[in-house]
């Protein structure tokens, strides 16, 4: 049969930003709270496998979550400035220790464009410097947009396992290459 593939997704923003009503719309399973944490999941076929999305909705960021976590998304509101600068600041941390884990980052509420404190062009050049993703959407307008996030992400976990598992290839050959020469020198 075939096999169920599971990502881990830490959801990241300040107060606020829509982080509640971005995983309400997508989860129709709540898995439950464990004092402040609430982990959702949603199973969805993209490409033709079956994908099990399990969401962990947080405001600040811990090591045991950044373990967990094979992908992050980092929520600010485009009418919010301090919600931008806290993504900054978790971008750092998340840096810190999973230097190559993918990132989506995300600027809500698009339909509030009379509010609008931080551009696109701010949002699409810290995704760019930071090699992340970007997308602006509204949550509460449009469930597409915000499931594009988190099918791009998905999307961008796989490619990251698949890299690891042939540069795993590749140290494993060089492994069995380097003993072999190392047994004829030795000859
Ligand atoms: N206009 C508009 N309002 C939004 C949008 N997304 C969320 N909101 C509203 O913003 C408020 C905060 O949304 P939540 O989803 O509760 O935000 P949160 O990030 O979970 O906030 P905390 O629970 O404080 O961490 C709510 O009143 C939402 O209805 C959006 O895209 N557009």
């Amino acid at each position: 049969g075939e096999q169920r593939v599971e990502v881990n997704i830490l959801l990241l923003g300040a107060r606020n930003v829509g982080k509640t009503l971005t995983v309400r719309f997508l989860t129709r399973r709540f898995i439950g709270e464990y004092g402040d944490i609430s982990i959702y999941s949603r199973v969805d076929r993209i490409d033709g496998q079956e994908i099990c999305i399990n969401i962990w909705d947080s405001q600040s960021i811990s090591d045991k979550q950044l373990q967990w976590a094979d992908g992050m998304i980092l929520v600010y509101s485009i009418c919010d400035r301090g919600s931008f600068a806290a993504i900054l600041q978790q971008l750092q941390l998340i840096r810190r220790s999973r230097k190559s884990v993918p990132v989506v980052i995300v600027g809500n509420k698009r339909d509030l464009q009379d509010h609008r404190r931080v551009s696109g062009e701010e949002g699409r050049f810290l995704a760019l410097t930071e090699r992340c993703g970007f997308f602006e959407v509204s949550a509460a307008e449009t469930y597409h947009g915000v499931l594009l996030v988190f099918h791009r992400l998905v999307g961008l976990v796989r490619e990251s396992r698949a890299l690891r598992k042939s540069a795993a290839g590749v140290r494993g050959i060089v492994r069995t290459v380097s003993a072999v020469f190392g047994r004829k020198q030795a000859e």
